[in-house]
């Protein structure tokens, strides 16, 4: 069994509406996301998982959707915690990458969550 992961970058504008006011979140900033993307499985006829270039066609259109924008106003990111981002993002590629393992999505170098489903 082989695990590949692709990498890719977002730059974004959120803040998380359901924290204290107090809180330095509730205030609208900015992050450049990592997204790594997972797809397990065995060798095909190529000697490979996946092609790279398949992961990043699928990612594509989300990056279209998230790149340089305000996450909050996209549907399913109201609160956009790099939880619910990992989950979304999951879901929103998981049609197209039916062995699609995990998503990880990065806010900052030393913060990150992770959505594989149980
Ligand atoms: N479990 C979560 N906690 C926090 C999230 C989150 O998505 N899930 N998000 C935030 C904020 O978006 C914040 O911008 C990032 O948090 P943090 O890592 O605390 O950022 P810092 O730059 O302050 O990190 P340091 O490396 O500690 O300086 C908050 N929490
Ligand atoms: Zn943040």
């Amino acid at each position: 069994m082989f695990e590949i992961t692709k990498r890719f970058t977002i730059e974004a504008a959120h803040f998380l509406p359901l924290v204290p006011d107090q809180h330095p979140c509730a205030n609208m900033h900015g992050h450049s996301y990592v997204v790594e993307v997972s797809v397990a499985g065995e060798l095909d006829e190529y000697g490979w998982v996946m092609d790279f270039a398949e992961i990043g066609s699928v990612f594509e259109p989300i990056r279209t959707l998230l790149d340089h924008r305000l996450l909050n106003d996209v549907a399913g990111l109201e609160n956009p915690t790099s939880e619910i981002m990992s989950q979304w993002i999951f879901e929103s590629m998981r049609p197209n990458v039916p062995r699609l393992a995990w998503v990880k999505v990065s806010e900052t170098a030393t913060s990150s969550s992770t959505y594989r489903p149980g």
